[in-house]
């Protein structure tokens, strides 16, 4: 090895992989082997535990358990035109699937199962479909459904979620004023459904009051849990990377300017399980399921739901689930933290917030066992010692007298035979009072803060940012790092911003929205991307930056574009738009013509985009009044108003979304989407016959002794910009 060169251990170990040749059969072009759905630990375990009233009723459960899940979606609350959407998905989308069923199982339209609307899902806005992921993955005549599933799950405007999941959400019920706390997030489907809620009165709230800052100890799910929740575009949101059992205390600023600690109104703990609710959904866990699992998950779910019992209000709903059917990781868990809490929590009833929702009461009742669950436990003093620091007295169940103070008949037992779905554990509780265990010492975080505080960007004598490029010693790279924890620093505009002032005169910006809510991910003067994200979410940025681990926050709301037909260097991001469309003034406006909005969606080819002289009349007079630059198209239907941002160039008018959008758009308004329907099976058959047809070609010209002239690809080097254009994001 060369001098001063350290060897990479990872390429290392590749090396000595390929040395020693493959370790494993190659199995892939082996014929997939279905899972066995059978573990006799397992079916032991729960007909001890009598987790169904009746052998007919375990019955049901065994045959429901072994069954494939079908597969469920909801239509995501909050947007506007969410209803025209379900509309469209109740007619057109469901004529489809009848067909493509129909054709996939060679059998009558009218044979085929209609998709199941969830009765207790609010609005009518969740659907079952009869049929698995994998099928709708795989079946050519599914494509357009899988299509439909794939653009309107990225536009943000369905989630795919099983059916049981969606029922802690449900029941926190989250009014759009809440501090809401969702301590194991990613990847962040129920994160998804808590931000809808609080988006759910928009007339009432421009923006809500409330926020929700998800949380999760692994850092890598953080960004799942990111990415999911970034197709919402709420400025409410904020994600942090921490252990939830020890989650810090958080300060917040009261109306008189004193510090205090932060409480939560609603907190959600869905907490790390061994997950045997989704067997149906996941069958590789029939082979690895075994009780140790659960006696290794008690611990950390217990730490999870006590820190987030001191973290909640009094007054304050707290949802504790798993997507285990164990009583280890379920009943024996709560009864631990309502035993400590000594009346200070409660469990309530949530039954008339999923109306018709089937479930079983919960287990006030359960052994313990071995892992083979060849010998049973009913009480501590069975267990041998060598299995002490596995099986904890804790985990029994309390004491008759003090199991009939609690109440855990109010939890939700969500069985896979209730009604087709997944299994599932949801509580819910309420504290009455504070916990005697509680802590809520300010002063302690008042002086952490002022000893590990951020400094304040360094300024030039102009009063403007240094900019970092320049001083690479310079603020970001003094900033206190958490445990090797390396985002970008979250900078808020001060009171004087070139940029803001700018932004505010170009787009008529009401001051309402806040300016000092607007902040950048680096230390420069020349701005790329702004986000902007509510005043409750920046304050408790500041408040607590150099404590907590934060992953993201902000939504894209201004993106620089230089340009040379415009003064303005900022356009606006459709992402930001639903929340900065409030506070806009009516200079960069254009109300739009169906028929137009139409052309500019279908215009893919951003080097050409629509002359504004193939617009309405009424269009092409409001163009002329506007000059170059970003502006907002509005279009009003009888059941939905759209807002889509756009780009006015010299002679043109562009639609500026991405692709995913334009197709959501355009199925709204009831456009022909044809131009975007990939039917991947018949791209793989063309892309098979002419790799076939190049193969046979060679293989003749080879023989024909052809001196091999090759035939050049020519690449399609597109034509320039049109001029007026903005540079496309990066
Ligand atoms: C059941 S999943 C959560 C699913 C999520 N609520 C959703 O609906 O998409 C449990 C999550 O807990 C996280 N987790 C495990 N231990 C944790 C801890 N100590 N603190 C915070 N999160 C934890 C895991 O990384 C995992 O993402």
């Amino acid at each position: 090895m060369a001098r001063g060169k350290k060897q990479n251990p990872f390429a290392a170990r590749k090396r000595q992989k390929r040395e020693n040749g493959p370790q494993r059969p190659d199995r892939r072009s082996e014929p997939y082997e279905e899972t066995k759905r059978d573990n006799i630990s397992f079916i032991k375990y729960y007909h001890l535990q009598k987790i169904c009233h009746t052998e007919e009723e375990w019955t049901q459960f065994l045959e429901s358990i072994r069954d494939n899940l079908p597969t469920t979606f909801r239509v995501t609350g909050f947007k506007g035109e969410a209803k025209a959407l379900l509309n469209i998905i109740e007619t057109q989308l469901f004529t489809e699937y009848v067909r493509a069923v129909a054709e996939l199982h060679q059998k009558p339209p009218e044979q085929v199962e209609r998709p199941l609307c969830l009765p207790w899902y609010p609005n009518g806005m969740a659907y079952q479909l009869q049929l698995t992921r994998k099928d709708i993955r795989r079946s050519e005549p599914l494509y357009r459904l899988h299509n439909f599933l794939i653009v309107e799950t990225t536009a943000g405007s369905i989630s795919r979620q099983e059916a049981v999941s969606m029922i802690p959400p449900i029941v926190l019920d989250v009014k759009p004023t809440d501090k809401v706390l969702d301590m194991c997030a990613a990847p962040g489907s129920k994160t998804a459904q808590l931000i809808e809620a609080l988006h759910a009165s928009p007339e009432e709230h421009k923006i809500p009051p409330g926020f929700v800052l998800a949380n999760d100890v692994d850092n890598n799910r953080c960004y799942m849990l990111v990415h999911q929740a970034k197709r919402l575009n709420s400025p409410c949101l904020l994600v942090t990377n921490h252990d939830s059992s020890i989650f810090p205390n958080l300060l917040q600023s009261n109306e008189d300017g004193a510090k205090s600690v932060l409480k939560f109104d609603k907190i959600l703990c869905d907490v790390p399980c061994s997950g045997d609710g989704t067997l149906r959904k996941n069958p590789d866990i029939w082979t690895k399921w075994n009780l140790a699992q659960a006696y290794n998950l008690h611990g950390i779910q217990y730490r999870i739901v006590r820190r987030g019992a001191e973290m909640l209000e009094v007054g304050g709903r707290l949802v504790y689930s798993t997507c285990s059917l164990n009583p280890i990781e379920n009943e024996a868990v709560l009864q631990r933290i309502l035993k400590d809490a000594d009346g200070a929590l409660e469990l309530v009833d949530a039954g008339h917030l999923v109306p018709g929702l089937k479930y079983n009461p919960g287990m006030t009742d359960w052994k313990l066992a071995t892992k083979e669950v060849d010998t049973v436990y009913t009480s501590f003093d069975e267990v041998p010692e060598t299995l002490h620091t596995i099986i904890r007295p804790a985990m029994f169940p309390l004491p008759a007298e003090d199991m009939a103070k609690i109440n855990l008949n109010k939890c939700m037992r969500i069985l896979p035979h209730l009604q087709d779905t997944g299994g599932f554990f949801v509580a819910v509780i309420v504290k009455r009072r504070q916990l005697s265990f509680e802590k809520n010492d300010v002063q302690d975080l008042v002086e952490k803060a002022a000893k590990t505080a951020v400094e304040e960007p360094q300024l030039d004598e102009s009063g403007k940012p240094i900019e970092a490029k320049n001083v690479p010693w310079g603020p970001q790279r003094k900033r206190k790092r958490l445990h090797g924890y390396k985002e970008d620093p979250y900078v808020f505009f001060g009171e004087e911003d070139a940029d803001y002032n700018a932004i505010k005169e170009f787009y008529q910006l009401d001051e309402s929205l806040s300016k000092r809510c607007l902040l950048t991910r680096c230390v420069t003067e020349k701005k790329k991307n702004i986000y902007y994200c509510s005043e409750p979410i920046r304050k408790l940025v500041v408040n607590n930056e150099h404590n907590i681990k934060i992953i993201n926050t902000g939504v894209k709301t201004f993106v620089r574009c230089e340009n040379r037909h415009t003064v303005h260097p900022y356009r606006l991001a459709q992402e930001g738009l639903q929340t900065s469309n409030a506070f806009m003034g009516s200079s960069r406006r254009i109300e739009i013509h169906r028929d137009d909005l139409v052309r500019l969606l279908n215009c893919t080819d951003p080097t050409k985009p629509p002359s504004t002289h193939e617009l309405k009349q009424a269009t092409q007079d409001r163009c002329s009044e506007l000059g170059v630059g970003s502006c907002i198209l509005k279009y009003v239907d009888e059941q939905f108003t759209l807002f889509v941002v756009g780009w006015r160039g010299t002679s043109s008018l562009r639609a500026y979304v991405d692709r995913d959008e334009t197709i959501h758009i355009l199925r709204l308004l009831g456009a022909d989407l044809s131009k975007f329907e990939v039917n991947k099976y018949e791209e793989a058959k063309k892309a098979a016959a002419a790799a076939a047809a190049a193969a046979a070609g060679a293989a003749s010209a080879a023989e024909n002794g052809a001196n091999g002239a090759e035939i050049e690809a020519k690449a399609t080097t597109p034509t320039a910009m049109e001029a007026d254009e903005p540079a496309t994001e990066s």
